[in-house]
C-alpha cells in the first residue's frame, strides 16, 4: 500500500544514457519523506545527478535511454507525467545552472516559468523568488552581465517560482562565496521547515550537510548504498574513512554531530550553543572579542611581524578600499603580468557605466601561485578576464610577459594565457576530450605531441575517459579534462575561474595536487575561488577583492590574519580551522569546539602567535 508519507518512491530503477555501454542507474530503490532535507552524497560519476534527473522527468522523457523501473513523485507515475508536468511538482537547480537562465533580463527570467504556466501574476511570483534569494542587482539587469554566483541565485529564484513541493538543487553553494552559501542554505531550511518543501541537495561539502540536512543518501557506482539520518549516516562515514573508504575530510563532520540534534553548539534543535561557535556570525562575534586586545598588544609591540616569516612585506595599515601597489618581485625576476591603475566597467541596462574594476595595480612574478577571493561579484572574473585580453582596460595598462594588452589581439594573447572557465563545458570542442588535448597541443605547434597527449591524459586521470565527449561527462570528470586542455595550449600563464567547484573531496584533493603540479608547466597560476580549502593548501599569494578593488595581497598568512577581511570575505567556522590548519595549528581540529578548546588550552598567546585571528 502507498506510504502518503513518502513524496518520492523509486522501486528497482536502472538506466543507461543512449549509446553509453554501460548503465548509470542499477537498481536503485530509496523512499525519501515529506518534508524531509536530504543530501545525495558519493563520488564523481556515482549517478547522483542522474538519480536526480529520474525525479522530474528528464530521464526516461528527455534522455531516452534503456529506462526500467517505477518512480512515483508526490503522487505521480513519472512514466505517466511529461516534464512540464513534474515541473508543477519538482524545482530543479541543474548543476550547469547558466543554460537554465534563457530570458534576457533578470525579472525575465524569474518570472518565466509562471509566465509560461498562464500565471497572471507572474511577475509578482518573479519578484518574490528574486527577493527570497536575496538577489542583489537590478531587475532589468541582462543575465549575461550578471557574475557566476548571481546567476546561480538567479537559476534558483527561477525554480523557486512555481511553488513547487520538491526542490533539487545539484550543488547549491558550489559557485557561491561563504556569506551567500549560508544564505542559501538557511533559505533552503526555512522553505523546508516553514513553507513544507522537501528538499534534496547534491553536496560535496559536509559542514552544510551536518548543520542543515536531516537525511543522507549514499551513492557509489550508481547504486544507493544507504539512506540514513544525518546523524548515523555521518558516524557511518567516520567508520569508512577508518577503513579508507572515504578520505579524512568527508568525515569530519561526523565530529560535529552531537547526541541529540543536528550540530553541537548550533542551538537550533534544543542543544546549547555553549561557548563556541559554529556558524559564520557566531564565528566572527567569537573571534572578534579577541581582535580588540590583540591589537593594542601589537601596538605596544611595534612592528607587526609575520608569525611564518611570508615572502613578502604586507601594508598591514592599508585600509579597506585602497588599491594595492605591489611591486613584490621575489628574486629580481620580470614580472609575468604587470597591471597598472587599471579600470574597467559595463554599460548597464539603463546605459551608464557600472565600474567594476577600479584603479587596479598589481604585478604577478614566476613562481606566483595567486588565489584570486572576495565576494560574488567582487570583479574576480572581470579581473582575469582583463589578463586574457579579451577585455581592454579603459584606464592604465596591462602587459603580460612585456606585451601591452592594448594593443595585442586576443588570439595572440592566447599563446601566453589560457583561461579555464567557470563552467568547464565551454573548454570542449571535439567530440573526445583526447581529441580535445590533441587539438590544442597540434595548435601550439607542442613537438612529439602524440606521446604528450597520453601523459596529459594519465597525469589528469583521463585515460579510461578519453574517447568520451567532454560535454556528456559528469561535472567532476569535465573539471579534470578543462585542466588537462589548459595545459596542453602550453602557456605561461593559466587562470582558472572556480576550479574546485562540484568536486567531491577525493577530487578536489586531487585538483589541488594537479594544481600544485601545475606550477612545474607553467610561470604563474592564479585561482578565482571561494574555496577556503583550496587557499589554504596551495596558494602562496592571496589577494582580496571587494568591489572592483584589490583590498589585500599578501600571503595566506599575513592575509587571513586579519578579523577585518575575514568578515568582508564572509568565511565559515569550518572554513576558519581549515585556514588554521594552514597557518600551523600544531594539532589537526576536527571541530569547532576542539579548535577552541585547543587554543584556550594552549593560551591566547601562543594562538595570537600562530597568527590566527589577530
Ligand atoms: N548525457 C550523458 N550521456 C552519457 N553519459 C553520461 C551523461 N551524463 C552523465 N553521464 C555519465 O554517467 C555517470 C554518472 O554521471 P552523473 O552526472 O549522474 O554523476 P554524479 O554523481 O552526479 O557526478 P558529479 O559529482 O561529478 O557531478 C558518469 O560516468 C557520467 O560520465
Ligand atoms: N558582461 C557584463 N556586463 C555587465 N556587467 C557585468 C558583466 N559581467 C560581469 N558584470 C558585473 O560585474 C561585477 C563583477 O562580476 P565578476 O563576474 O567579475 O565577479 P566575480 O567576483 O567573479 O563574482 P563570482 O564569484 O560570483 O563569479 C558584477 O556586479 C557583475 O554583475
Amino acid at each position: 500500500m502507498r506510504d502518503e508519507n513518502n513524496i518520492v518512491v523509486m522501486e528497482g530503477v536502472t538506466f543507461t544514457y543512449p549509446g553509453a555501454e554501460q548503465s548509470v542507474l542499477n537498481g536503485v530503490s530509496l523512499e525519501i519523506k515529506r518534508g524531509d532535507f536530504v543530501a545525495v552524497i558519493g563520488g564523481n560519476g556515482s549517478g547522483k545527478s542522474t538519480l536526480c534527473k529520474t525525479l522530474n522527468g528528464l530521464i526516461p522523457h528527455y534522455y531516452v535511454g534503456d529506462y526500467e523501473g517505477n518512480v512515483q513523485v508526490n503522487g505521480l507515475d513519472t512514466l505517466k507525467h511529461n516534464v512540464a508536468q513534474l515541473s508543477r511538482h519538482v524545482g530543479y537547480v541543474y548543476q550547469d545552472f547558466e543554460n537554465q537562465l534563457i530570458r534576457p533580463t533578470v525579472l525575465d527570467d524569474a518570472g518565466f516559468a509562471p509566465l509560461n504556466y498562464g500565471f497572471e501574476d507572474y511577475m509578482e511570483r518573479g519578484r518574490r523568488a528574486l527577493r527570497l534569494v536575496d538577489l542583489q542587482c537590478d531587475p532589468k539587469e541582462f543575465i549575461w552581465q550578471l557574475s557566476g554566483g548571481q546567476k546561480h541565485q538567479l537559476a534558483l529564484a527561477g525554480a523557486i517560482s512555481l511553488d513547487p513541493d520538491i526542490l533539487i538543487i545539484d550543488e547549491p553553494v558550489a559557485q557561491l562565496d561563504p556569506s551567500h552559501a549560508g544564505k542559501i542554505y538557511d533559505l533552503l531550511r526555512n522553505l523546508n521547515e516553514f513553507h513544507g518543501k522537501t528538499i534534496i541537495v547534491i553536496e560535496h561539502h559536509t559542514e552544510f550537510i551536518a548543520e542543515y540536512c536531516k537525511t543522507v543518501v549514499l551513492m557509489d557506482a550508481g547504486r544507493v548504498l544507504w539512506s540514513k539520518p544525518v546523524k548515523e549516516a555521518l558516524r557511518e562515514l567516520r567508520q569508512l574513512e577508518a577503513s579508507h573508504i572515504f578520505p579524512p575530510q568527508v568525515t569530519q563532520a561526523a565530529a560535529k554531530v552531537g547526541e541529540s540534534g543536528n550540530v553541537q553548539g548550533t542551538g537550533r534543535t534544543g542543544e546549547g550553543i555553549g561557548e563556541y561557535p559554529v556558524t559564520l556570525e557566531e564565528a566572527v562575534q567569537y573571534f572578534g572579542r579577541f581582535q580588540g586586545e590583540h591589537r593594542e598588544e601589537r601596538e605596544g609591540e611595534g612592528e607587526a611581524v609575520d608569525p611564518l616569516g611570508s615572502l613578502e612585506i604586507v601594508n598591514s595599515t592599508m585600509g579597506l578600499g585602497d588599491s594595492i601597489s605591489s611591486e613584490n618581485s621575489i628574486n629580481g625576476s620580470e614580472p609575468v603580468i604587470e597591471v597598472k591603475h587599471a579600470r574597467f566597467s559595463y554599460r548597464t541596462v539603463t546605459r551608464e557605466r557600472k565600474i567594476v574594476l577600479d584603479d587596479v595595480s598589481v604585478t604577478f612574478n614566476p613562481g606566483d601561485l595567486v588565489a584570486l577571493v572576495g565576494n560574488n561579484g567582487a570583479g574576480k572574473s572581470s579581473f582575469l578576464k582583463l589578463i586574457t585580453g579579451v577585455t581592454k582596460p579603459e584606464a592604465g595598462h596591462v602587459r603580460v610577459k612585456g606585451v601591452d594588452t592594448l594593443r595585442t589581439p586576443p588570439e595572440q594573447l592566447a599563446d601566453m594565457v589560457t583561461y579555464i572557465y567557470q563552467n568547464p563545458e565551454e573548454m570542449f570542442i571535439e567530440d573526445s576530450i583526447r581529441k580535445d588535448v590533441e587539438f590544442f597541443l597540434k595548435a601550439r605547434s607542442v613537438q612529439g605531441y602524440e606521446r604528450k597527449v597520453d601523459d596529459i591524459l594519465e597525469s589528469f586521470g583521463l585515460t579510461e575517459l578519453q574517447h568520451r565527449d567532454g560535454r556528456l561527462l559528469s561535472g567532476g570528470q569535465q573539471r579534470r579534462a578543462s585542466l588537462a586542455i589548459g595545459v596542453a595550449m602550453n602557456p605561461s600563464v593559466i587562470l582558472l575561474d572556480e576550479p574546485t567547484a562540484n568536486l567531491d573531496i577525493a577530487t578536489r584533493k586531487d585538483i589541488t595536487r594537479l594544481l600544485q603540479q601545475l606550477n612545474r608547466h607553467v610561470e604563474t597560476v592564479i585561482v578565482a575561488t571561494h574555496d577556503m580549502q583550496l587557499v589554504a593548501e596551495w596558494a602562496n599569494r592571496v589577494i582580496v577583492m571587494h568591489q572592483g578593488r584589490m583590498i589585500r595581497n599578501g600571503t595566506r598568512e599575513s592575509v587571513f590574519a586579519d578579523a577585518d577581511l575575514l568578515e568582508l570575505a564572509g568565511l565559515t567556522a569550518p572554513q576558519i580551522l581549515e585556514l588554521s590548519r594552514s597557518l600551523g595549528m600544531p594539532q589537526l581540529c576536527y571541530t569547532v569546539d576542539e579548535f577552541a578548546q585547543r587554543w584556550k588550552a594552549a593560551g591566547r598567546r601562543e594562538a595570537l602567535a600562530h597568527g590566527v585571528c589577530t
